[in-house]
């Protein structure tokens, strides 16, 4: 269907609901850094602790990603999600593990629950390209 101009004006991207750059940046940082705590999949990302501007490059690819998949500008130049995970031996409980890092710092930066049931949409359908792979 094509879009009128003012269904163009109305229209809230996700990305703007996320709080465009400054808000994803902050999603990722409390992300990462539960990430780092989960028992689950803590270990795949402890190894970068001491590696600052290597967690800075995969922070920035990952903001990339989530502005891209949520109607906002720029590009993603980090890899494939079956690229970046392959050989990690991420099961479905381990994604979920990192799902939930994401949806719960989402929480505490007190986005609506509208906002975070569709991040989690979008989630789910990655699960194929990073679990089993
Ligand atoms: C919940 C869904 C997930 C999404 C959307 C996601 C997304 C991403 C993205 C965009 C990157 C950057 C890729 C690049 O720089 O080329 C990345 C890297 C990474 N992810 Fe995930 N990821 C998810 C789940 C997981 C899980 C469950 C684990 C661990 C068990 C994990 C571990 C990692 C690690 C360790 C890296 C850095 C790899 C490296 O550059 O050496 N991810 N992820």
């Amino acid at each position: 269907m094509p879009h009128s101009l003012a269904q163009d004006l109305w229209t809230v991207t996700l990305y703007e609901r996320l709080g465009g750059a400054a808000g994803i940046r902050r999603i990722v940082d409390g992300a990462v850094a539960a990430h780092m705590d989960n028992p689950l999949i803590g270990h795949r990302f402890q190894p970068y602790a001491d590696r600052p501007e290597r967690v800075e490059e995969i922070k920035q690819h990952t903001c990339d990603f989530f502005a891209v998949g949520s109607g906002g500008p720029g590009t993603y130049t980090g890899r494939s999600m079956t690229e970046a995970h392959r050989g990690m031996k991420i099961d479905d409980a381990k994604y979920d593990g990192a799902a939930d890092d994401i949806l719960k710092t989402m929480k505490a930066l007190n986005y609506d629950a509208d906002t975070r049931a569709e991040v989690g949409a979008i989630l789910d359908t990655l699960k194929p390209e990073i679990t089993h792979v």
